[in-house]
This record gives C-alpha cells, structure tokens and sequence, in this order.
C-alpha cells in the first residue's frame, strides 16, 4: 500500500544553525548546530537540564527561538510556523504521557486521528475509504495491536498505550516523528519491542527520540546526539560517544573513574 511520503534521497531535513533560547533570561538552547538526514532513528541524550526536551519543543513549535534558524527540508522556517501548522506541515510530536481516549477502541481512536474533516465518530466510520482501512491495518500490525482493535483503550496495558499513541501519529504520516522517552516505564519486553518498534518506523520516516535509558540507546541507537548546557556537545555511533572524553567528562561519569572501573 502507500503509505508515508517516499524519502528523500538528499537535504538535510532539519537544519538548525546557531540556535538560541531564552527563558526569561536563562538560555536553555545556546548557540546549537544540528542537522538530521531523512530516514534517520536519532538519538538525543545528555544530563538533566541539557535542553533535550526544549529542543523538541521548539522543532513542534511549542517553543519559540530568540535567535538563529530551524528550516525543515531545506525551505521552511519553523521559526514562523505556529505549533497546529508544524503539525500539518509533517512534525508529529509524542509526548511522554499518553493523550488517548480511554472510553474508545484501539479502532476508534486510529480512526480519530487520521487526517479528515471532523464529525461524528459513527460517520467517521461509515465513510472510511478503502484506502483509509488498508492504512489502519498497516498501523494496527506495526504498532502490534491488530489482535487488541476492538478493546477499548482503557484496558490496554502501559505499553500498548504508548503504542496506539504512536500509531495515531504514524497514522497521520508525518515525515518526522518526535518522541520524549517512549520506553519510560516499560516492562523489558514491552522495550524490546518499542525498539523494534523505532526501527520499523524509521523504515520510511525519520525519528528522533530524547531517551535517558541508556541500556536502551545503547541497544537500538545508530547514531546519538550528546547534548550538554544547551549545544550539542558530540555526535557519532554509541561507541564514539562512549569513547569520547568530553561526554565522559560531563556525562558518564570522569574518564579516571570510567578506567578505574576496567581495571
Ligand atoms: N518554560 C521554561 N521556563 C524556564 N526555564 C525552563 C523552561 N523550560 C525549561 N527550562 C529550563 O531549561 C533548561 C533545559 O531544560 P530541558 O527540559 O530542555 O532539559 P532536558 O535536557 O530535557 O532535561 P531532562 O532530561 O531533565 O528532561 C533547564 O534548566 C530547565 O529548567
């Protein structure tokens, strides 16, 4: 079937150069440069207080910068977007705590989601198309919970309502998807499969996930952006970014004390 838009075979699909914002005088984002290729899973760690969150925030468009530029594929200024259009324009943002609606099947709200002119959920229904069916389908078998679609959302377990919320995004075909710890909270086989889950969806679109769980970045990650005090302060596979002495400065510990251990 077809499902999301093709990648693109070049281009940068975020491009942000010198980066800054200010809250009331605190800068969370100072002078950050990142970029993201189509079709990339990115993993974006670092301490607490790193603007990880802010920096999502201000690619959904929650958060304004005060200065430098945010372009998604190549042309657009997020920066003059408001949060609604980032979304319309193909930025899907999940946030850690699901917003689904309990009352109704795993069916009905991958149906409320999809893209169409709002209604009532019973004509929602009647007037799916048949390639809107066979997009359901597709979602319902990624996520896993084909064989959950009448149960009510309420009664699924932690996991799978993270699963069907990610589904009402994928369901929506953002060409970026946005996630703040998708496995928090999960039972190790519910991260197993949240991680299988990462890589399926970066199949054909691109993905960038704020993650703490280290075990988990180091499972599923193929390339980690470390940031620190608000720039990014190194980028590469897990294994440069474990062998890298500023992140094991600031972030995994002091160099001696990492020797220390392997000795
Ligand atoms: N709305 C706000 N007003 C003022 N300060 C804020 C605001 N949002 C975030 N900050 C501050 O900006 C800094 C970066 O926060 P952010 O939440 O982006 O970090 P983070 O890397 O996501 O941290 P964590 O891993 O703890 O979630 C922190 O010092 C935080 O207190």
């Amino acid at each position: 079937m077809e499902t999301s838009p093709k990648k693109q075979l070049s281009g940068d699909l975020i491009r942000i150069e010198q980066l800054e914002v200010d809250f009331d005088g605190f800068k969370a984002i100072r002078g950050l440069d990142f970029s993201l290729q189509p079709g990339e899973l990115r993993f974006l760690i670092g301490p607490n207080g790193a603007g990880k969150t802010t920096l999502l925030d201000v690619l959904c468009g929650k958060v304004k910068p005060s200065k430098g530029s945010v372009r998604f594929k190549t042309s657009i200024d997020l920066a003059r977007h408001q949060e609604h259009q980032i979304a319309q324009l193909g930025i899907g943002r999940k946030f850690q705590a699901p917003s689904i609606f309990v009352t109704l099947s795993v069916l009905e709200n991958l149906l409320l989601s999809m893209r169409q002119k709002r209604g009532l959920l019973s004509s929602l229904i009647a007037k799916t198309t048949a390639e809107q069916r066979s997009r359901i389908k597709y979602y319902l078998h990624m996520i896993g919970l084909e064989h959950k679609s009448q149960d009510k959302a309420g009664s699924l377990s932690h996991g799978e309502k993270q699963w069907l919320e990610i589904g009402m995004l994928l369901i929506q075909e953002p060409e970026l998807l946005l996630l703040d710890e998708p496995a928090a909270g999960m039972t190790d086989s519910e991260t197993e499969k949240t991680g299988e889950l990462l890589h399926k969806i970066s199949d054909r679109q691109t993905v960038i996930v704020v993650e703490h769980d280290m075990d988990f970045v180091r499972q599923f990650a193929k390339t980690v952006t470390v940031m620190h005090e608000g720039a990014v302060l190194c980028e590469g596979t897990m294994d440069d970014i474990q062998n890298d002495d500023k992140v094991a400065e600031v972030y995994l510990g002091r160099r001696g004390e990492r020797d220390a251990e392997h000795t």
